[in-house]
């Protein structure tokens, strides 16, 4: 806990009037609805609205002094006036919860695709060397064995920094964590010290926040060029970047730090060789330079031997044997609603699979492509309130890599479903397809079609357990939808 005035100290706010009370303070919020008692509450200037006008429910739900960017004209509760409150908010969280993650084995995982799955597999394989293990992203917050909800795969900076300081109350050996563009750019993870940071791919997503490809990755460099600059370094930091990437050399270029290379086309410091991808599950020799060691594992295809290689190389130097690692890997239980298979008594199969970039629909059709013996059908929208300029390519990646598209919704948010789909429809090019703007139906229309055979892909929405149609957000599992639908169809 600390006093008001020890967070003003520390911020240095010049010609701070004096206030007559100095409370103590309990945490942080951003939110109102979230403030309890005792709490600061810090008003963002947002996107959709403005914290500032807030303020009285935050004090009514308990909050004793205010930060603020707009004179907010009052003088029962203590307000501390600063330039922009968004900066501000990462500067003081770490001080407030006395920068954790300085104590912490932190790991950043960024690019377009393929951060959950990073970190979901480091996640096995650290927990397979019986050490405890957080991770933070897509899919959810999880401190050793318990699991907390997310509002977004890297939170806001309060919630972020009172996480770690509970992970190293906890002891926790190892924190992964997905690193987002979004968070880079907004600067919610100013101020966090990681040890590794991980590159994995970039390609086309979130044109509708970063104005360009160069913006984009702008955002994404930020992780390394920012990597053990701000501290005295007593342990070494590590930059792991996929080499085969186009973009490898602008980020092996903007780090200070140690570089350690992954890939299979390239040379680099670890690489896969002797590839043999199966239906059921994925080989290959494991090259360090040193030592070589055939690696056998559940996952499937050939991105996933780029999300192994990038956590091999992670454990290895954060001290995992490599037996360890093989065992690890060869017992994967790999990430929900990534490449996951539905289970069943049908004769055909149905995956649901988090696709929603084209990069990741072209890798994740191509993988099926290589053992589908029939049809491929494919069950696929694009979010609403979101890059526009991906739609077209997302169709035509479906055109030109499945036997027949199901034109869908996917959470569509504020926007028209109809206008997603003919957005995307505008990247077709003559194959025949159906459009059916209710996702349910969708599915079932896909697996009344499939015969033996013949594989449905369900992408887009993978874990995703709701679907928002305008302000709403209703119950919505593809996986339980196509279960069902199986089920009805087998009777
Ligand atoms: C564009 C963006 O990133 N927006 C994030 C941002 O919202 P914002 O600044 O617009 O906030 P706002 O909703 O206008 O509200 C302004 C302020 O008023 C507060 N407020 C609001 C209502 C209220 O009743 N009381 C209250 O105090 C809010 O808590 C906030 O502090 O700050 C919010 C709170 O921290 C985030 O939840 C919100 O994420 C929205 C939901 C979002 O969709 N973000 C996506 C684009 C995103 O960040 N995605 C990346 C992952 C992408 C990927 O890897 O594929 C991510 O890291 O999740
Ligand atoms: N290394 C990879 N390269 C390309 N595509 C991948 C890779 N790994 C996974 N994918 C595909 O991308 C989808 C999303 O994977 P994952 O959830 O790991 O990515 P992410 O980077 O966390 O995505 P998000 O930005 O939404 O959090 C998977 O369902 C799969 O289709
Ligand atoms: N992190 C991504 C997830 C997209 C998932 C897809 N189902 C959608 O809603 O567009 C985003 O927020 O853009
Ligand atoms: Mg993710």
């Amino acid at each position: 806990m600390k006093t008001l005035n020890e967070i003003a100290s520390y911020l240095s706010v010049i010609n701070q009037p004096k206030f007559n009370v100095n409370p103590e303070i309990k945490g942080i919020q951003v939110n109102s609805q979230k403030v309890t008692e005792s709490d600061l509450f810090v008003c963002i200037s947002g996107y959709t609205v403005d914290g500032h006008d807030f303020v009285d429910q935050a004090i009514k739900n308990g909050a004793v002094a205010i930060i603020a960017e707009k004179e907010l004209n009052r003088n029962d509760v203590p307000v501390l006036y600063v330039k922009d409150t968004k900066q501000t908010l990462s500067l003081i969280a770490n001080y407030f919860y006395d920068f954790p993650s300085n104590q912490l084995h932190l790991i950043g995982v960024t690019g377009t695709n393929g951060k959950t799955s990073v970190t979901y597999l480091l996640d096995e394989i650290f927990r397979c060397n019986e050490e405890s293990t957080a991770v933070i992203g897509t899919i959810q917050m999880k401190i050793g064995d318990q699991v907390y909800p997310i509002a977004n795969t890297t939170p806001e900076p309060s919630y972020l920094q009172h996480s770690f300081r509970k992970m190293v109350e906890q002891n926790i050996d190892h924190c992964m964590m997905e690193v987002s563009s979004h968070a880079l750019e907004l600067g919610r993870v100013n101020g966090c010290d990681f040890d590794i940071a991980v590159y994995t791919n970039l390609s086309q997503d979130h044109l509708d926040f970063h104005e360009t490809m160069d913006d984009y990755l702008a955002a994404k460099l930020r992780l390394f060029s920012h990597l053990g600059n701000r501290y005295q370094l007593e342990q070494p930091k590590f930059a792991i970047i996929n080499q085969d990437d186009q973009y490898a050399n602008d980020f092996i270029n903007a780090t200070s730090q140690r570089v350690i290379t992954y890939g299979i086309d390239q040379e680099a410091d670890f690489t896969a060789r002797n590839i043999q991808l199966t239906a059921n599950g994925t080989q290959f020799t494991l090259d360090t330079g040193e030592q070589q060691i055939d690696i056998t594992t559940p996952l499937i295809g050939k991105f996933n031997i780029y999300n192994m290689l990038a956590a091999i190389a992670t454990a290895y130097i954060s001290g995992v044997s490599l037996a360890t690692i093989r065992l690890a890997l060869s017992q994967s239980n790999g990430v929900p609603g990534r490449f996951e298979t539905v289970k069943g008594d049908h004769d055909f199969s149905v995956i649901v699979d988090f696709a929603h970039t084209p990069d990741s629909l072209g890798n994740v059709l191509t993988t099926i492509r290589t053992f589908a013996t029939q049809k491929i059908y494919l069950v696929v929208g694009c979010g609403g309130d979101r890059d526009r300029t991906k739609r077209p390519l997302m169709a035509k990646v479906g055109e030109d890599h499945a036997d027949y598209l199901i034109l869908t919704s996917d959470n569509p948010r504020t926007e028209d479903p109809l206008t997603i789909i003919s957005d995307m429809e505008a990247g077709l090019t003559g194959k025949e397809y159906t459009v059916e703007v209710d996702r349910k139906k969708a599915i079932e229309y896909a697996i009344n079609l499939a015969k033996s055979g013949d594989v449905v892909l369900i992408a887009g929405k993978g874990h995703e357990t709701t679907q928002t149609i305008g302000k709403e957000t209703l119950p919505f599992n593809d996986y339980l939808v196509a279960q069902e639908a199986i089920l009805n169809k087998l009777q």
